[in-house]
């Protein structure tokens, strides 16, 4: 069996957060451990799932007022660093992947400039080797024709593709944790299986911990061994399986999603009134 605690890569105990003066945080009383595992954050729009992603990063708008009992990378408080060592780890132990390449990859780089630029940072490699090892990591994310993108601009290739270059550039440090939040929703229905299967694989192969953030619970169960269900900004359950689902939202949440095994002409919806009567109880 796993040795889960010289395993664990992230600790949180009732991280808060809270912008500004609003009186509802966005985020209550959130806690998880993380090992070399796959963690799924499910929740409609607004529960808290990219703020509790991008609390781990450190990377909220300075309104953002985050307290937390324990909120651990390796065993290393978070909340503790200070801009520049939080700069650091950024890309290096900890890496983020957004929903839309076209606005992470920078616009006036080519794409082998900028993930060589990653490999010099984070690799601290010269510039012929940077460069040689971004063509191998576009290797690695199967872009076949490495050397024709490594020339082209960000607005010169698909969705896809630049979802695998920002795969490429995030994972090539091998991150001990990466936070994937909504990372295909913005990509074309044909693609985004590949693009998870690929970040699968190298998330496996590095042996880091992943947090894939998402609305789709069921695209999650696909991935992940666990599921956090959040609801209005606290974790309502923890599933090893949907099966297992009990709560009414996390049930809502699987029955308001298609199931291609069996198609429906009508899609449900959340059925808001149960659940506020269920949360006042
Ligand atoms: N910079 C900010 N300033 C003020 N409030 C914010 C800020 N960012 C998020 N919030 C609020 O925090 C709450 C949680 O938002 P968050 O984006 O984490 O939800 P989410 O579950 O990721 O939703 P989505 O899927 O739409 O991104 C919301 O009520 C949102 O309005």
């Amino acid at each position: 069996m796993q040795d889960r605690e010289t395993s664990t890569i992230l600790s949180v105990r009732n991280l808060n957060v809270r912008f500004g003066r609003s009186s509802i945080p966005a985020v209550s009383e959130v806690s998880f451990d993380l090992g070399r595992e796959r963690l799924g954050i499910v929740g409609e729009s607004g529960s808290g799932k990219s703020t509790t992603g991008r609390a781990i990063m450190r990377l909220l708008s300075p309104s953002a007022e985050i307290s937390a009992e324990r909120f651990d990378l390796a065993g290393s408080p978070l909340l503790e660093k200070t801009e520049r060592q939080m700069g650091a780890l950024r890309g290096k132990e900890m890496a983020l992947i957004m929903q839309d390449p076209r606005y992470s990859l920078n616009p006036v780089l080519t794409i082998g400039r900028q993930v060589a630029e990653a490999a010099r940072i984070h690799l601290g490699l010269g510039r012929a080797q940077a460069m040689e090892s971004a063509r191998s990591m576009l290797h690695r994310v199967r872009i076949s024709d490495a050397d024709r993108v490594m020339a082209l601009y960000p607005h010169q290739i698909s969705g896809g593709m630049g979802q695998r270059v920002m795969i490429a550039m995030m994972l090539l440090a091998k991150p001990k944790l990466v936070i994937a939040d909504e990372p295909t929703s913005a990509l074309d229905v044909s693609v985004r299986k590949d693009v998870l299967v690929l970040l699968d694989e190298l998330v496996r192969e590095n042996d880091s911990g992943l947090i894939l953030i998402s609305h789709d619970i069921r695209m999650v169960a696909a991935f992940c061994e666990r599921i956090l269900v959040m609801y209005a900004g606290r974790v309502v359950e923890t599933l090893t399986s949907l099966d297992d689902a009990r709560h009414p939202y996390t049930r809502g949440l699987i029955a308001a999603l298609p199931d291609p095994r069996h198609p429906v002409r009508r899609l449900k919806v959340l059925d808001r009134k149960a659940l506020e009567a269920e949360a006042a109880q």
